[in-house]
């Protein structure tokens, strides 16, 4: 029988609230890095998947360097004690860097999931991964849409979603959790590498934050993204809909802009961009773009990359491409 913690009737609290996260008879791909935290979540998924009907099975990401070696192999072991599936992808020459991984791992669990047919990746980001992720995006700078950062769910393609059913459990739950059921967790050395700001954010900064200011510091962060969540997609949805209205083909009319507020306008214009430029774009490039809602006739942006230049023509901004296109 299942020894059945706090953590189990949280999960299964916060998948019964309605957020409608993991549905019953779900097929379900966890995400184990062999870490403290996705190794929690594997078992506490487990453990509940006979009440929800889930079918569970374990993907591992091998990104084959030096710092991993063997623990492809006790993710494996992991999974043959638990008995459930194991679907490995190993990378072939990554760069050793973070975002590098981050990016071939995500690519390596849709295929996943995809070749198996799993409507959901879970992953174990917890209530501290999203504090920590806050606090580096606002060092670094962002918008409320990067300070929300972390989401419960998101899309990854038309078929495939990216839930994260523990965020509101703290990393130190996790490591008791391990303990208590024997657990053989994986430490990566990377993570204790100071080189790396998120490091350094996890290992001075939050302490320092919790032994100066606020005991609930992890809690407070969290809580903030989590409310500005909320307050995006509430923005974003008005901004697509000024966009409909706005927007002809390639033009975007500057009354309609003009009476919406500013808030809505930059989220407008962010959204039309990427569709004239090659890149995402970024602060400057969106400013410099709704300046030109009120701009005198005929001012222009400098170029965007992709080579495309915003012009005032009396009352649209018109996206066009210097060589004539
Ligand atoms: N090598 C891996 N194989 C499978 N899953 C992994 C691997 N590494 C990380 N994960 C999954 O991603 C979760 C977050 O891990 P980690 O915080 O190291 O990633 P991250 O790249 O910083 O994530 P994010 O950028 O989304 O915050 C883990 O709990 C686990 O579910």
């Amino acid at each position: 029988m299942t020894y059945w913690t706090p953590l189990h009737s949280k999960l299964h609290q916060t998948l019964r609230c309605g957020r409608s996260l993991l549905p019953p008879g779900a097929k379900i791909l966890v995400a184990v890095s062999g870490g403290q935290d996705s190794l929690c979540l594997g078992k506490l998924l487990l453990d509940l998947s006979s009440k929800w009907n889930w079918q569970i099975a374990i993907a591992h990401c091998d990104h084959q360097w030096s710092t991993d070696v063997g623990i492809a192999e006790r993710v494996s072991s992991v999974a043959r004690s638990w008995q459930l599936p194991y679907y490995l992808k190993v990378a072939n020459m990554l760069d050793e860097t973070e975002a590098a991984a981050r990016k071939w791992r995500y690519q390596a669990l849709v295929e996943i999931a995809r070749e198996r047919e799993f409507p959901y990746i879970v992953t174990g980001h917890t209530k501290s991964d999203r504090a920590e992720t806050f606090l580096y995006n606002l060092i670094r700078g962002a918008g409320a849409d990067g300070l929300a950062a972390l989401s419960w769910k998101r899309l990854l393609t038309d078929e495939i979603a990216l839930v994260r059913p523990i965020l509101n459990i703290y990393r130190y739950e996790t490591l008791e959790f391990c303990q208590q059921f024997d657990l053989p967790i994986w430490h990566d050395v990377v993570n204790e590498n100071n080189k790396y700001a998120r490091n350094r954010i996890r290992k001075d900064l939050i302490p320092y934050l919790q032994d100066n200011f606020n005991p609930q510091v992890e809690n407070s962060l969290a809580q903030t993204a989590e409310l500005l969540k909320a307050d995006v997609e509430y923005l974003e949805e008005k901004a697509q809909q000024l966009l409909q209205t706005a927007r002809s083909s390639n033009k975007l009319n500057r009354s309609e802009l003009r009476n919406a507020p500013l808030a809505i306008q930059r989220r407008a214009i962010r959204q039309f961009l990427p569709l004239v430029m090659s890149k995402q774009p970024n602060f400057g490039q969106i400013e410099a773009v709704v300046g030109l809602v009120t701009a005198p006739n005929k001012s222009r942006t400098s170029s965007l990359p992709g080579g495309a230049i915003a012009e005032v023509a009396g009352e649209w901004i018109v996206f066009k491409n210097l060589s004539g296109e």
